[in-house]
């Protein structure tokens, strides 16, 4: 099993980029390969999740080459997919398997889906119950609330449906499954979530409307969707952890470039703000439907913040490595509504409360949430034998709580890291000037 070793920085300073979005990767592959001829992704993450995503979509018969730095993938049009002759695994990805379970409720053969430990223990309920409204047949464990699942596929009629969960997950398996339905399918959020399929589906001209948090999309579009090139932008939750460890290490000053900005992914930027950070957003402008900037960090002191519920789903990703900055900061950091995090890779709240304690920082758990006792920077924290959890977002936060330890930190399993961010330690490494 792999180890991440991490010795304390004395300042982080260079020019970086990230890889590319996750979220719009996988959602890239999907349309890509549903419409009509071939386009070419570039920009594209890829992390293991993704890599997945394009394994399933060649397992249903789509062709897709891979060249340095360009995937093309030969679309078959909306009902171009075929049966896959095995299981799919869909890895360690939530997004992955919730999307595709909706992708796949529609057609006209039969899919199994699957994926590692983890996503076998996440709730999959959430996206099932809501296709069987539609008329999908979709068998699993206890019910068809857990991994694997057995998708017959069927006709399927749209539904306006209210989602308990702000989830972009819930939200885009819906819309996926409704463009195979008759009908119209819409889905109302209690807050909006990531919108990056509503946005992909504009660019490739599927019609998408959004009315407050309600979205809706028609049914079986007429002549389907064409191919069209697309670029990815840098992913801002990768680049997250950058504008962290810049900022709580003193004398640190890092330029990431061409990172996506859309507004429903960068409340953390407001939440740093509000702390007390230095991060400059230049240069912005779009790229196939996305928001895309440069970001510009120095180093800062930060005061404990609240977050609170409604600033939750723009920052769902966040929370590992906020705690890590709300560790250094002055006074305490209050976060509430935000249970999700307890059916993420792993449970954020509980394995951060685990990890931080054994770098001496005192966080307290709460059902929803957590209360962070920030150190004000008075101590360096205490270097510790930390443990990934299997998840690559904690592997990540603990290695920048790391830099600002007393001696070296170790993060064992930090092999999942490559589920979103290959080369993550040599991109750390680049920017470090060690601190002996
Ligand atoms: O739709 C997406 O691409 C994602 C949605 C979020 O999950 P939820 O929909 O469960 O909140 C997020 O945590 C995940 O990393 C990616
Ligand atoms: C929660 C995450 O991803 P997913 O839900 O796709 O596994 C994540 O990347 O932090």
């Amino acid at each position: 099993m792999s180890s991440l070793t991490i010795k304390p920085a004395r300042s982080l300073r260079g020019t970086i980029e990230v890889p590319g979005d996750k979220s719009v990767t996988h959602r890239a592959i999907m349309l890509a390969s549903l419409a009509q001829g071939r386009s070419s992704i570039t920009g594209y993450c890829r992390g293991e999740d993704c890599l997945n995503t394009m394994r399933a979509c060649r397992a249903m018969g789509i062709e897709i080459q891979e060249s340095p730095g360009r995937l093309d993938v030969q679309g078959k049009g909306q009902w171009g997919l075929s049966e896959s002759n095995g299981p799919i695994d869909c890895g360690n990805s939530g997004t992955g398997i919730r999307l595709l379970t909706g992708l796949l409720a529609g057609q006209d053969f039969f899919t199994v889906l699957t994926g590692d430990a983890s996503i076998r223990r996440r709730p999959m309920g959430r996206v099932v119950r809501p296709l069987r409204e539609m008329g999908a047949s979709i068998a699993g464990r206890r019910g068809g609330e857990l991994a694997p699942l057995a998708i017959t596929g069927r006709k399927l009629t749209g539904i306006t449906y209210a989602s308990p969960v702000a989830s972009a997950q819930v939200k885009s398996a819906l819309l996926l499954a409704g463009l195979f339905a008759e009908g119209t399918t819409s889905v109302t959020e209690p807050r909006v979530s990531r919108d990056h399929t509503e946005r992909i589906f504009r660019y490739y001209g599927i019609a998408c409307s959004q009315r407050g948090t309600t979205v809706s999309v028609e049914g079986r579009p007429a002549a389907g969707w064409q191919a069209k090139d697309l670029w990815v932008p840098g992913d801002f939750s990768a680049a997250a952890f950058f504008l962290v460890a810049g900022t709580i290490v003193p004398g640190s000053e890092i330029t990431i470039r061409q990172v996506g900005v859309n507004p429903t992914r960068i409340g953390l930027l407001t939440i740093l703000a509000r702390m007390g950070a230095d991060i400059q957003v230049l240069n912005v402008r779009e790229e196939a439907g996305e928001p895309v900037a440069d970001l510009m960090v120095r180093s800062a002191s930060l005061r404990g913040v609240t977050v609170t519920a409604d600033e939750i789903p723009h920052m769902i990703d966040e929370f590992p490595i906020l705690c890590v900055a709300a560790a250094v900061a002055e006074g305490d950091t209050i976060v509430s509504g935000a249970e999700e995090l307890r059916v993420k890779e792993s449970d954020r709240i509980a394995t951060m409360a685990v990890e931080l304690r054994k770098m001496d920082v005192s966080m307290t758990e709460r059902p929803d949430g957590m209360v962070i006792h920030g150190s004000g920077g008075k101590a360096r924290m205490i270097a510790a034998s930390c443990d990934s959890h299997g998840d690559h977002r904690i592997a990540m936060s603990m290695a920048v709580a790391g830099l600002v330890a007393d001696g070296v930190t170790t993060i064992a399993d930090s092999g999942c890291i490559e589920t979103s961010f290959p080369g993550f330690e040599s991109k750390l490494l680049d920017l470090l000037t060690p601190l002996s």
